[in-house]
């Protein structure tokens, strides 16, 4: 393939978001998101679910304003499964913290985040940035991952840095935008959350 839009349209064929959420993530645009981006760190999405379900199985939300109050203990008890639980704990409990100090409550932050402001909090870098602000904010933009690169490797590209292969692969699909918009309703965010998940399920089941 020539763009990433051609790359796209080779992935659309093998169905491989079947049964998977309409953008992929679970439960996008809640503040869950921002947890399984950091929890995501260093493991398994396997892990990450399990520690997220410790909460979410006594019937409750991860909430924001709930997450600032926990002891950094009793988090990373919670969040175990996920490994390297206390560094997590400390790093959720601080970013939520600076997300009410900043924004007021997880609605604000969701219209009016940055990408350097992400990038500024301990523990964020251009992944978990990028994760949060394409599936909990539903900004058009695409994440890069392990699993981008070693696709686009195995095709004969390599890049400088992350933001050259994310400009490729968003380049790519807004020059050719006409091509794929109506599989994507005309939105440019539900289609970097598909493809980016697509990726992600090819690399691990081809
Ligand atoms: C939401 N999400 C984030 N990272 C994932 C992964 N590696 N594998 C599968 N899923 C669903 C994931």
């Amino acid at each position: 393939f020539s763009n990433s839009c051609e790359l796209l349209l080779e992935l659309r064929k093998k169905d491989l978001l079947k049964n998977r959420p309409k953008y992929w993530w679970p439960n996008v645009g809640t503040f869950e998101v921002v947890m399984g981006a950091i929890l995501t760190q260093n493991t398994k999405w396997d892990n990450v679910e399990k520690a997220l379900n410790n909460w979410k199985s006594e019937n409750k939300e991860w909430r924001l304003e709930e997450v600032a109050t926990f002891e950094p203990s009793f988090l990373a008890e919670i969040i175990k499964p996920a490994g390297f639980y206390n560094q997590k704990a400390k790093r959720l409990i601080a970013l939520s913290r600076n997300i009410l100090r900043d924004f007021g409550d997880f609605e604000n932050f969701k219209e009016n985040v940055s990408r350097e402001w992400l990038l500024a909090q301990k523990g964020i870098g251009f992944e978990t940035a990028d994760s949060i602000l394409c599936y909990a904010c539903f900004r058009d933009t695409m994440v890069m991952d392990a699993y981008t690169k070693r696709l686009l490797k195995k095709k004969g590209y390599e890049f400088e840095s992350y933001d050259d292969m994310k400009d490729w692969f968003e380049r790519g699909v807004e020059e050719n935008w006409d091509r794929v918009a109506e599989f994507y309703e005309n939105d440019l965010n539900l289609c970097y959350a598909r493809f980016h998940g697509k990726i992600v399920e090819f690399m691990k089941h081809g």
